[in-house]
């Protein structure tokens, strides 16, 4: 089996595929296996001092079906009195732990921003229970800047719409080493994951999905 290596060891993963939306970028196993391994080692060891915790909804105060945590200077909370982003962690109080280089050499190579990203929000799916309903990413006020999301672990349904709720949307899937550049025209597009695949990947002992994504929430000075 051949893995396209992360794009500093090969040129092959520095073009995205067509996803058929402007400004949305795929780029299939941009993180090789090792690459991978190394990161799901680096990420449990920063959830040590950042627990992955249960967030709940705004309003309805309901539980997600999946855990969150964050690694940077921002982390994104989803509280029963809204959304927000937060120099620190609710449960422990502490600051969120530092972005994992291999992440910011990521951005360093894909967002082609000015400036560092801000916030690494760790989103952990169990399959095949765990989906994220669609929604657009609002909450920065670097709106300008893209969100990259990288995804681990098994493969899930990606699911990218309109600027509307009801707009006719189209899924794709996203598997473990994938990275997804989510900007430009589409930056405020709805997306969601409609489901992730049991079984599909090897890479985190016990199954599931891991999902980073790097966004700039402030706008550089
Ligand atoms: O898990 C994913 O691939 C998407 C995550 C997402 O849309 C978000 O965290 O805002
Ligand atoms: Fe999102």
């Amino acid at each position: 089996m051949t893995h396209i290596m992360p794009k500093h060891e090969s040129p092959l993963a520095s073009k995205p595929v067509e996803t058929g939306f402007d400004g949305i970028g795929l780029y299939p196993g941009f993180f090789g296996e090792t690459a991978q391994r190394a990161l799901v080692e680096r990420l449990q060891a920063g959830f040590g001092a950042a627990p992955p915790y249960r967030p709940r909804m705004p309003r309805t105060g309901r539980p997600w079906s999946i855990l969150q945590t964050n690694f940077g200077q921002l982390g994104w909370v989803s509280r029963p009195g809204g959304y927000a982003y937060s120099p620190v962690n609710d449960v422990s109080k502490a600051p969120w732990p530092a972005i994992p280089a291999a992440l910011l050499a990521l951005w360093d190579d894909l967002a082609a921003y000015p400036a560092p990203p801000e916030c690494c929000l760790v989103n952990l799916y169990d399959a095949p229970k765990s989906r994220m309903g669609l929604h657009r990413d609002e909450d920065e006020e670097a709106l300008d800047a893209p969100v990259l999301s990288l995804s681990l672990g098994d493969t899930c349904i990606f699911r990218v719409g309109g600027f509307a709720r009801g707009d006719k949307s189209k899924s794709f899937r996203l598997a473990s080493g994938d990275v997804l550049v989510l900007g430009g025209a589409s930056r405020l597009r709805y997306h969601g994951v409609d489901r992730v695949i049991s079984g599909s990947s090897r890479l985190i002992p016990g199954g599931g999905r891991i999902n980073l994504t790097l966004r700039r929430v402030t706008r550089p000075a």
